[in-house]
Protein backbone atom coordinates (compact mmCIF):
# COMPACT_ATOMS: atom_id res chain seq x y z
CA UNK A 1 0.00 0.00 0.00
CA UNK A 2 1.84 3.44 -1.21
CA UNK A 3 2.12 5.79 1.69
CA UNK A 4 3.21 9.81 1.53
CA UNK A 5 3.90 11.98 -1.62
CA UNK A 6 7.70 11.91 -1.47
CA UNK A 7 8.14 14.25 -4.92
CA UNK A 8 6.87 15.35 -8.14
CA UNK A 9 9.26 14.83 -10.88
CA UNK A 10 9.89 17.49 -13.81
CA UNK A 11 11.92 16.44 -16.43
CA UNK A 12 13.54 19.53 -17.69
CA UNK A 13 16.62 20.24 -20.64
CA UNK A 14 18.36 22.49 -18.01
CA UNK A 15 18.26 21.86 -14.32
CA UNK A 16 19.94 25.19 -13.55
CA UNK A 17 17.33 27.39 -15.61
CA UNK A 18 14.48 25.13 -13.60
CA UNK A 19 15.63 26.29 -10.11
CA UNK A 20 15.60 29.66 -11.68
CA UNK A 21 12.29 29.69 -12.16
CA UNK A 22 11.69 28.46 -8.79
CA UNK A 23 13.69 30.22 -7.26
CA UNK A 24 12.92 34.07 -9.17
CA UNK A 25 9.51 33.40 -10.11
CA UNK A 26 8.40 31.13 -7.25
CA UNK A 27 9.92 32.81 -4.52
CA UNK A 28 11.36 29.58 -3.27
CA UNK A 29 14.37 30.58 -1.09
CA UNK A 30 17.81 29.59 -2.46
CA UNK A 31 18.76 26.95 0.55
CA UNK A 32 15.43 24.95 -0.22
CA UNK A 33 17.23 24.04 -3.63
CA UNK A 34 19.57 21.68 -3.57
CA UNK A 35 22.81 21.38 -5.41
CA UNK A 36 22.87 19.57 -8.78
CA UNK A 37 24.17 16.13 -8.46
CA UNK A 38 24.60 13.35 -10.85
CA UNK A 39 23.45 9.55 -10.67
CA UNK A 40 24.92 7.93 -13.75
CA UNK A 41 23.76 4.49 -12.93
CA UNK A 42 20.55 6.06 -13.15
CA UNK A 43 21.05 8.38 -16.19
CA UNK A 44 20.52 11.24 -14.62
CA UNK A 45 21.64 14.50 -12.96
CA UNK A 46 19.00 16.11 -10.09
CA UNK A 47 18.05 18.52 -7.76
CA UNK A 48 15.33 18.82 -5.43
CA UNK A 49 13.49 21.89 -4.87
CA UNK A 50 12.19 21.96 -1.08
CA UNK A 51 9.02 22.26 0.07
CA UNK A 52 6.74 22.27 3.35
CA UNK A 53 5.19 18.96 2.46
CA UNK A 54 7.18 17.88 -0.10
CA UNK A 55 9.78 17.73 -3.36
CA UNK A 56 10.10 18.80 -7.07
CA UNK A 57 12.71 16.72 -8.34
CA UNK A 58 14.36 18.43 -11.30
CA UNK A 59 15.88 15.73 -13.62
CA UNK A 60 17.90 16.23 -16.55
CA UNK A 61 19.39 13.68 -19.08
CA UNK A 62 22.82 12.37 -18.52
CA UNK A 63 24.33 10.36 -21.25
CA UNK A 64 23.16 9.40 -24.67
CA UNK A 65 20.68 6.11 -23.05
CA UNK A 66 19.15 8.19 -20.38
CA UNK A 67 15.85 6.96 -20.09
CA UNK A 68 14.33 10.64 -20.23
CA UNK A 69 15.72 11.05 -23.60
CA UNK A 70 12.79 10.56 -25.38
CA UNK A 71 10.24 12.01 -23.33
CA UNK A 72 12.76 15.29 -23.73
CA UNK A 73 12.70 14.68 -27.51
CA UNK A 74 8.44 15.07 -27.37
CA UNK A 75 8.33 17.49 -24.19
CA UNK A 76 11.70 20.04 -25.56
CA UNK A 77 10.70 21.88 -22.91
CA UNK A 78 10.25 19.91 -20.00
CA UNK A 79 7.31 18.65 -17.96
CA UNK A 80 5.58 16.69 -15.50
CA UNK A 81 7.71 13.16 -15.29
CA UNK A 82 6.78 11.07 -12.37
CA UNK A 83 4.48 10.96 -9.06
CA UNK A 84 6.68 9.27 -6.16
CA UNK A 85 4.85 7.76 -3.37
CA UNK A 86 7.20 5.84 -0.25
CA UNK A 87 6.47 2.68 0.49
CA UNK A 88 7.85 0.69 3.58
CA UNK A 89 9.33 -2.37 1.56
CA UNK A 90 9.87 -2.00 -2.08
CA UNK A 91 10.68 -5.73 -2.70
CA UNK A 92 7.20 -6.79 -1.24
CA UNK A 93 5.93 -3.33 -3.19
CA UNK A 94 7.60 -4.79 -6.64
CA UNK A 95 5.90 -8.39 -5.70
CA UNK A 96 2.55 -6.53 -5.05
CA UNK A 97 2.53 -4.76 -8.26
CA UNK A 98 3.51 -7.83 -10.09
CA UNK A 99 0.92 -10.28 -8.49
CA UNK A 100 -1.69 -6.92 -9.37
CA UNK A 101 -0.91 -7.11 -12.92
CA UNK A 102 1.55 -3.99 -13.44
CA UNK A 103 4.53 -3.66 -15.72
CA UNK A 104 7.40 -3.36 -12.71
CA UNK A 105 9.93 -1.73 -15.05
CA UNK A 106 13.10 -2.16 -13.48
CA UNK A 107 14.47 -4.21 -10.39
CA UNK A 108 14.51 -2.33 -7.33
CA UNK A 109 17.54 0.01 -7.76
CA UNK A 110 19.12 3.05 -5.29
CA UNK A 111 17.67 6.30 -6.56
CA UNK A 112 18.36 9.80 -5.71
CA UNK A 113 17.57 9.76 -1.75
CA UNK A 114 19.64 6.69 -1.59
CA UNK A 115 17.01 4.01 -0.85
CA UNK A 116 15.97 1.77 -3.74
CA UNK A 117 13.17 2.65 -6.06
CA UNK A 118 11.01 0.59 -8.61
CA UNK A 119 8.93 2.56 -11.70
CA UNK A 120 5.65 1.31 -12.60
CA UNK A 121 4.64 1.50 -16.39
CA UNK A 122 2.17 4.58 -17.03
CA UNK A 123 -0.55 2.20 -18.83
CA UNK A 124 -0.80 0.98 -15.50
CA UNK A 125 -1.78 4.15 -13.88
CA UNK A 126 -4.18 6.67 -16.10
CA UNK A 127 -1.04 7.45 -18.35
CA UNK A 128 1.52 8.53 -15.13
CA UNK A 129 4.73 6.97 -14.21
CA UNK A 130 4.60 6.27 -10.82
CA UNK A 131 8.06 5.72 -8.97
CA UNK A 132 7.69 3.70 -5.57
CA UNK A 133 10.89 4.59 -3.46
CA UNK A 134 11.84 2.74 -0.13
CA UNK A 135 11.87 4.98 3.43
CA UNK A 136 14.30 4.17 5.95
CA UNK A 137 12.91 2.57 8.44
CA UNK A 138 13.41 4.94 11.05
CA UNK A 139 11.11 7.01 8.67
CA UNK A 140 7.84 4.98 9.29
CA UNK A 141 7.99 5.83 13.20
C1 LIG B 1 17.62 9.50 -9.94
C2 LIG B 1 16.44 8.66 -9.81
C3 LIG B 1 15.27 9.56 -9.58
C4 LIG B 1 14.68 9.25 -8.21
O1 LIG B 1 13.60 9.76 -7.90
O2 LIG B 1 15.39 8.52 -7.46
C5 LIG B 1 14.24 9.45 -10.67
O3 LIG B 1 13.07 9.53 -10.50
S1 LIG B 1 14.92 9.19 -12.24
C6 LIG B 1 13.53 9.23 -13.35
C7 LIG B 1 14.03 8.78 -14.68
N1 LIG B 1 14.00 7.33 -14.78
C8 LIG B 1 12.93 6.70 -15.30
O4 LIG B 1 11.99 7.31 -15.76
C9 LIG B 1 13.00 5.19 -15.31
C10 LIG B 1 11.64 4.60 -15.68
N2 LIG B 1 11.24 5.04 -17.01
C11 LIG B 1 11.25 4.19 -18.08
O5 LIG B 1 11.54 3.01 -17.99
C12 LIG B 1 10.86 4.79 -19.42
O6 LIG B 1 11.00 6.19 -19.36
C13 LIG B 1 9.39 4.48 -19.86
C14 LIG B 1 9.23 2.97 -20.04
C15 LIG B 1 8.39 5.00 -18.86
C16 LIG B 1 9.14 5.16 -21.19
O7 LIG B 1 10.17 4.76 -22.04
P1 LIG B 1 10.34 5.47 -23.46
O8 LIG B 1 10.21 6.95 -23.29
O9 LIG B 1 11.58 4.97 -24.14
O10 LIG B 1 9.12 4.83 -24.19
P2 LIG B 1 8.13 5.49 -25.21
O11 LIG B 1 8.57 6.85 -25.63
O12 LIG B 1 7.91 4.45 -26.24
O13 LIG B 1 6.81 5.63 -24.33
C17 LIG B 1 5.98 4.49 -24.12
C18 LIG B 1 4.64 5.05 -23.73
O14 LIG B 1 4.77 5.63 -22.42
C19 LIG B 1 4.47 7.02 -22.50
N3 LIG B 1 5.40 7.67 -21.57
C20 LIG B 1 6.74 7.71 -21.66
N4 LIG B 1 7.25 8.40 -20.61
C21 LIG B 1 6.20 8.80 -19.88
C22 LIG B 1 6.04 9.56 -18.69
N5 LIG B 1 7.12 10.03 -18.02
N6 LIG B 1 4.80 9.80 -18.20
C23 LIG B 1 3.70 9.32 -18.86
N7 LIG B 1 3.75 8.58 -20.01
C24 LIG B 1 5.00 8.34 -20.49
C25 LIG B 1 4.67 7.43 -23.92
O15 LIG B 1 3.91 8.57 -24.21
C26 LIG B 1 4.19 6.20 -24.63
O16 LIG B 1 2.78 6.19 -24.61
P3 LIG B 1 1.98 5.65 -25.89
O17 LIG B 1 0.54 5.84 -25.53
O18 LIG B 1 2.41 4.21 -26.03
O19 LIG B 1 2.45 6.53 -27.03
CO1 LIG C 1 11.99 10.41 -8.87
Amino acid sequence: MIGRLNHVGIAVPSIEDAKATYRDLYGVPADAITETKELPAQGVKFAFVNLANSQIELIEPLGADSPINNFLEKNPKGGQHHVCFEVADIYAARDDMVVRGAKVLNEPRIGAHGTPIIFVHPKDSNGVLIELMEMPKAAHG
